[in-house]
């Protein structure tokens, strides 16, 4: 089967591209040994769309805004997730939704869309309130009481806000990390997730083999022993019931009294799934199996996404210490206001406050943008087709391509890091973080082709058009992101669709980070001029905190300076 899947690797792509290297593996292993400066440079080199190769067969690489549009939005059921990919998700997870597709996979996002609409976050804010408080006390109480500066390793730190964040908001389940010892295993566990995930993609072929030969039993017992028992599972399996028991406990409701959906009892994701389910008619309703397999995957899907964006959002207001002081004070002046009129306390701010403060948004955007937490995502052709380009990619032949044939079982590689960092899409500065290329966008409605089939509340629509910029747009032309016209929660029917959480989340520990601490880049770097932490696999970064409010910064005569970029 080795040796027929070798010989019938898909070849042909008429497109440009690096040497093939090794000749079973190929090239494609230089995108994560080269990192982001690699992902970047094929793009630059060849065009939105360039042939690498891979061990079974030649893999087209895409970030042209027009042929994302086809692959996402509109040839979507073309351009699927790999096999194996849902196969262990299904193994690992359970019937969530990176485990779904066709049907199943369309009923469950129909059912949970609107769970994570705009008035839900603009409810369970309040959950994240405490949570981002705690983390800031956490970093203040490791800092000397003399104000002096510490380094600190905030990466855990952060990665427990992220973890609480989910736990409490998505499943209404007070995990509470922060307080926790700094050796618990459960966060430990998590935390190691991603990066062991990653390191045993090696041995994903096996789950194929396992899952095909054996049944779900034994395929589970089998892949506990070469993989990893997922321990949490279990642990999910018993917050599930314990909800469902207690929702089941209280009266069943009339499914048409919106009374009972619109309830202010509902205090987390979950307890919003569940009623929408209760609701819901038969055919739509999803299975037990099906809303815990939603638990486990929104806990893996929102962790170290969120934390790595958190993260990166630190680190790059370390190294901009006149952006940071900026946002200090545009939270800090916000606050003041608020404050006066007796509405807040500084930690809590309203939702429509926080998401609207523009210095705070342009931070998160380009963020999110320069270095998206899932930089690359992996599609299978299932069947011939060819990609339009809106930008020419060179061809083998040494011309210029505008249409690319891709042969049926092709893999195909969505770069939503070179996508959104397209200079003919974002301008010639595509490569540097400025959060304030967000000040000054104008408002620009998706493109009547591009529009993104994703289902949205009449607010969720509105909130999407105030603040969907000019940027990222050119000849009317877009990229199908569900946000802000980047690529970073995708788009179509597979987009995130915990994104708006996500961004609730960051501006939240962001905005209560930067009123207490002060932070910048240790003085030790590594082998490369770097500091610790400043690639893609970050593992471990540490920052010298200060407390702000210990160094007086949140008097008058320190805002001036702090805002003219003057500090640190
Ligand atoms: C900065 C944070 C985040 C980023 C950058 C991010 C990014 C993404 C991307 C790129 C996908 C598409 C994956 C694919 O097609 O294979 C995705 C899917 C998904 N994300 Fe997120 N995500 C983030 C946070 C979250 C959070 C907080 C949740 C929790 C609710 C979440 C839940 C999901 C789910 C359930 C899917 C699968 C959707 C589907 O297949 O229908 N994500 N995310």
């Amino acid at each position: 089967k080795v040796l027929v899947l070798l010989l019938r690797r898909p070849h042909g792509i008429d497109l440009d591209g690096p040497n093939r290297g090794n000749w079973l593996t190929g090239n494609v292993a230089s995108l994560f040994e080269g990192g982001v400066d690699y992902c970047v440079h094929i793009a630059e080199k060849y065009g939105g769309a360039a042939r690498l190769h891979g061990p079974l067969g030649e893999i087209v690489y895409v970030s042209d805004p027009r042929a994302l549009y086809h692959m996402v939005v509109k040839d979507q059921h073309i351009f699927e997730e790999p096999g194996l990919f849902i196969m262990s998700n299904k193994l690992v997870f359970g019937e969530g939704l990176i485990s779904t597709v066709g049907e199943q996979h369309r009923r469950q996002r129909k059912l949970l869309n609107p769970v994570f609409s705009t008035s839900n976050m603009r409810r369970l804010l309040s959950i994240l309130h405490p949570i981002s408080d705690r983390l800031a006390s956490t970093l203040v109480s490791k800092l000397p009481a003399d104000g002096s500066h510490k380094e600190i390793d905030v990466l855990p730190w952060l990665s427990r806000c992220a973890l609480d964040g989910v736990c409490q908001g998505i499943l209404g389940y007070p995990s509470d990390t922060l307080s926790a010892a700094e050796n618990d295993p459960y966060p430990e566990a998590l935390r190691r997730i991603g990066p062991l995930i990653g390191k045993l993609m090696k041995v994903r072929p096996i789950a194929m083999i396992i899952m095909q030969y054996c049944s779900s039993y034994w395929a589970r017992k089998v892949l506990d022993l070469v993989t990893v028992p997922w321990f949490p599972t279990q642990f999910m399996a018993d917050v599930f019931l314990e909800k469902k028991a207690a929702m089941q406990a209280k009266e069943m409701p009339d499914p048409v009294d919106t009374a009972y959906r619109e309830s202010d009892s509902m205090t987390s994701m979950m307890d919003i799934m569940l009623k929408a389910n209760i609701v819901s008619s038969n055919t739509e309703r999803l299975t037990d199996d099906e809303l815990l397999g939603q638990m486990n995957v929104m806990v893996f899907a929102g962790l170290d996404t969120t934390t790595s964006a958190l993260a990166r959002s630190i680190y790059l207001l370390a190294q901009h210490s006149g952006a940071q002081a900026r946002l200090r004070s545009e939270i800090r002046d916000v606050t003041k206001i608020l404050e006066e009129d007796g509405h807040v306390s500084s930690a809590e701010l309203p939702y429509d406050v926080l998401m609207s403060l523009p210095f705070l948004d342009g931070v998160v955007k380009e963020t999110l943008r320069l270095y998206p937490s899932l930089p690359l995502m992996g599609r299978v052709t299932s069947k011939a087709t060819t990609l339009p380009l809106q930008f020419p990619a060179r061809s083998r032949s040494g011309g210029y391509t505008s249409n690319v044939a891709i042969p049926e079982g092709a893999f195909a590689i969505i770069s939503i890091l070179a996508a959104n960092r397209h200079q003919e899409m974002w301008g010639a500065d595509a490569n540097e973080w400025r959060p304030e290329r967000w000040l000054s966008s104008t408002l620009a409605a998706p493109s009547q082709t591009q529009e993104v089939s994703c289902s949205m509340d009449r607010e969720d629509a509105a909130s999407a058009s105030r603040s969907a910029p000019v940027l990222g747009v050119k000849d009317s032309v877009r990229f199908p992101g569900v946000y802000s016209n980047m690529m970073t929660f995708l788009g179509g029917s597979r987009s995130c669709i915990g994104f708006k959480f996500a961004e609730m989340e960051l501006k939240q520990a962001i905005a209560t980070l930067v009123m207490r601490l002060h932070f910048s880049l240790p003085t030790e770097r590594n082998a490369h001029g770097h500091c610790e932490g400043d690639s893609m696999e970050a593992t471990r970064i540490s920052y010298s905190c200060r407390e702000a409010t210990r160094w007086g910064w949140c008097n008058a005569t320190s805002t001036a300076k702090c805002a003219t970029g003057e500090e640190g």
